[in-house]
Parts: C-alpha cells; sequence; structure tokens
C-alpha cells in the first residue's frame, strides 16, 4: 500500500512570520496520521518551519537545491546545508525552474542522485507544455523525462522518491487536467518505471498529480488508482484550504 502524500509548494511566498502562523493554525488541530504531509517553503523558513513543525509528523521541503557537495555557487544551496537544518524532502525539476532557470533533464537527474545521497527525498517534477499536449507528444515527453531524471538510479534509491506530474498548461491557471487524463499519464508514467525497474519498484514509487488542484476537485484526482496524491501551489498557501486536501486524502487511505 502506498501512502498518500499531499505537498504544498509555496513557491516564493510567505515571509518567515507568515509562514509560522501558517504551522500555528495548521498544526491547531491534529492531521491525520495516514497522509504524508508537506510543506515545501522558501529557504529562509525553513529552519523556524522544522522547529515549528516538530512532532506533527508534517515534513518540511525546499524546492531546489544544487548538485554540488560544495563550491563556488553563488546563490545556491547544498544537499547538506538542507539536511543540516532538518530538511527532508526536496522539489527537483518543478516546470518553473525548466522554464525560467534553464534547468535540464541532465541538471535534475544530477540533483535527484545528490539528493538521494543526502537521504533527502525528491519530489521529481514532469509535465509537458500545452504546445507538446495539443500536438499529442505529452506521453513521449513525460516518458523522456522520466528516463532522463532516473538514469543511473538504483531500485531501491527509485522506490524512495516521489514524482509528480505537472502539466505546464495546469500550473496556477485554474484549468486543472481532467482526473481521468492525470490518471492516464500517471498510469503511464508508472509502467514506464515498470520497464525501467520492475513491477515491484513501479508499485511503491509514490507518483501525484500536480496543477490546479483544489479542495474541490480533490476527490476526482484520489480516486485514480494511480494517483498517490497531489503537489499544490495556490491552494497550499491557506492552512484551511491545505487541511482540506490532507483530509480528502486521508479518506483515501488504500488507493
Ligand atoms: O508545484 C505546484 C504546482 O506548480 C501547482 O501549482 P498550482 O496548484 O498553483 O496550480
Amino acid at each position: 500500500m502506498r501512502i498518500p502524500v499531499i505537498a504544498g509548494n509555496w513557491k516564493m511566498h510567505k515571509t518567515v512570520k507568515e509562514a509560522l502562523s501558517f504551522l500555528s493554525t495548521l498544526r491547531s488541530e491534529p492531521l491525520p496520521g495516514n497522509v504524508e504531509t508537506v510543506i515545501c517553503a522558501p529557504y529562509p523558513s525553513l529552519p523556524a518551519l522544522v522547529e515549528a513543525a516538530e512532532g506533527s509528523g508534517i515534513g518540511i521541503g525546499a524546492q531546489n537545491l544544487h548538485w554540488a557537495e560544495e563550491g563556488a555557487y553563488t546563490g545556491e544551496v547544498s544537499a547538506r546545508m538542507l539536511t543540516d537544518i532538518g530538511v527532508r524532502y526536496v522539489i527537483i525539476g518543478h516546470s518553473e525552474r525548466r522554464t525560467y532557470f534553464a534547468e535540464t533533464d541532465e541538471s535534475v537527474n544530477r540533483k535527484g542522485k545528490t539528493a538521494l545521497k543526502h537521504g533527502l527525498v525528491p519530489i521529481l517534477c514532469v509535465g509537458e507544455s500545452l504546445e507538446e499536449r495539443e500536438s499529442g507528444k505529452t506521453k513521449h515527453v513525460v516518458r523522456e523525462q522520466v528516463v532522463r531524471a532516473l538514469d543511473g538510479l538504483a531500485s531501491e534509491e527509485v522506490k524512495g522518491l516521489i514524482v509528480a506530474y505537472e502539466p505546464v498548461w495546469a500550473i496556477g491557471t485554474g484549468r486543472a487536467s481532467t482526473a481521468e487524463d492525470a490518471g492516464e499519464v500517471i498510469g503511464f508514467i508508472r509502467r514506464t518505471v515498470a520497464d525501467l525497474y520492475d513491477q515491484q519498484v513501479a508499485g511503491e514509487v509514490r507518483i501525484l498529480y500536480g496543477g490546479s488542484v483544489k479542495p474541490g476537485n480533490i476527490g476526482a484526482f484520489l480516486a485514480e488508482a494511480d494517483i498517490d496524491g497531489a503537489l499544490v501551489g495556490g491552494a497550499s498557501l491557506d492552512p484551511e484550504s491545505f487541511r482540506q486536501l490532507v483530509a480528502a486524502a486521508a479518506g483515501r487511505e488504500n488507493g
């Protein structure tokens, strides 16, 4: 049984004070224990969030890292710096980083390897653009991204990572994929993992949907057998809406 994951990606939102206020509201009532609940916040809030989340079961994640151990990389943050402060997850290859910061499949692969080496759980993002979708290339594009991202990773490493399928055209647009389409692509990603590794690995890796997920539509995504949760942007910024997403995933224990 795969444990569902609800991961909030705050992107470039919230000061430290705002982050702590969110967490305090979120913690005011217990969260279900059968959902892996993750908040990926901007770097400045991470130490305070790790401390404030202690004992809550909420995992704290970063939104990027550098693949090198250390060195002359101005403005970058290493895996060791993240684990040192208690960060446990890291988003890798988000489409915004691919689009605005020249992230490539190669850098995604390197970052994933570094994250795993340091015991961080990578949340590896893949997804097609609108143009790619409209020209019927969705599966081809997603397969290439998955194959390249996983290149050189061992079965045990792949079992522990989280993949997020986020069609670029659905991110922040209010235009979510249909649950059926997302379920089909995510099933295809799982079969791709089975081709590259085996059925056991494919059966263990968690694959999330991301792109305009809200409390009102998450149920449909979770009803798809291959969808193990969601990577959520906008709707993760409000503690009540985030709580509703976690509650929805809790009701889908045996997905
Ligand atoms: O990482 C999260 C995604 O980019 C989805 O963002 P969104 O929920 O605001 O569409």
